[in-house]
């Protein structure tokens, strides 16, 4: 396997809710690899979002720490890890009046990118979405699953490390999502990029990672790590019928069934 890019250590979160300590995440400790597709699944209000916030050094943990190429952050993030990663949400937070090659243009300039020649860099990543001809046109002549394309596309810009999704197909309707997240397949093997995706999604969790993490509900905790030994192959249109996919559907499933139903008998005692 390739090297671990990112070890994240006993990493708890709480927040203080109507005056008491609400403990969102517990236990969580994961090595990523370079150039995985992780994915996070779990019930609502597990803090899926809260761990990617942690990761992406938006909230600081409460206690843990997360090492990323050999840096350690704990409270706040030195711009230099910042830098690293590439963020996508459920809400694309396009700005409308920007096309969406200047969505794209915005990340280089905040960030201030030296590398590469910015016109090439931009006509490249919405190539890799497939909106190469959609250059000049505003957020509000795209569709929703095309502005979540120029989302992605803004997120690789900078060239990022590890990309971070958060339930970022969760506001397109069924058929949008499913084609998005084959797309979203077809990004990965072009970029070969360390993803971290949170999905309430187990289809969709199963047809892109290569490891699946299963939450407990609130507090977080690791309930099941899933190998998803699928080969890459055979991720096509007609997975929903491969037997692997169909066992470890089932598995998870009946993982997250687990925890619900452990939730239900703690809440009644
Ligand atoms: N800034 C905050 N202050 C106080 N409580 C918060 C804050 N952010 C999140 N929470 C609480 O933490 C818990 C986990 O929230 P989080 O958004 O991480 O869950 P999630 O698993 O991503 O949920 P969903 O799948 O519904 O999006 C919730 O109970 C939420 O109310």
């Amino acid at each position: 396997m390739s090297k671990v890019i990112m070890r994240v250590n006993a990493l708890a979160k709480s927040f203080s809710q109507k005056g008491a300590e609400l403990r969102v995440l517990n236990k969580i400790s994961m090595d990523i690899h370079e150039s995985e597709f992780i994915c996070v699944i779990g019930p609502s209000g597990c803090g899926k979002s809260t761990l990617l916030k942690c990761i992406g050094g938006i909230q600081p943990p409460s206690t843990g720490t997360i090492v990323l190429d050999g840096m350690t952050y704990e409270q706040g993030i030195p711009s230099q890890v910042l830098r690293k990663f590439g963020f996508v949400f459920q809400s694309n937070n396009l700005l409308p009046w920007r096309t969406a090659e200047k969505n794209l243009r915005l990340m280089l300039e905040v960030l201030k990118v030296k590398e590469f020649d910015w016109e090439q860099r931009m006509d490249e990543m919405l190539q890799i979405v497939g909106l190469a001809q959609y250059k000049d046109v505003f957020p509000h002549e795209l569709s929703g699953g095309m502005r979540q394309r120029v989302g992605i596309a803004r997120a690789l810009v900078h060239n990022p490390e590890i990309l971070l999704m958060d339930q970022p197909f969760g506001a397109l309707d069924a058929i949008t999502r499913k084609m998005l997240s084959y797309e979203m397949l077809n990004i990965w093997k072009q970029t070969k990029k360390t993803i971290i995706m949170v999905t309430n999604n187990v289809e969709e969790a199963l047809l892109l990672a290569n490891r699946i993490f299963v939450f407990s509900p609130l507090p977080g905790e690791i309930v099941s790590e899933i190998e998803v030994d699928i080969p890459l192959e055979e991720r096509g249109q007609d997975i929903a019928s491969n037997k692997r996919y169909i066992e470890l559907r089932t598995l998870i499933n009946q993982v997250i069934r687990q925890g619900h139903a452990a939730e239900a008998k703690r809440l009644a005692t």
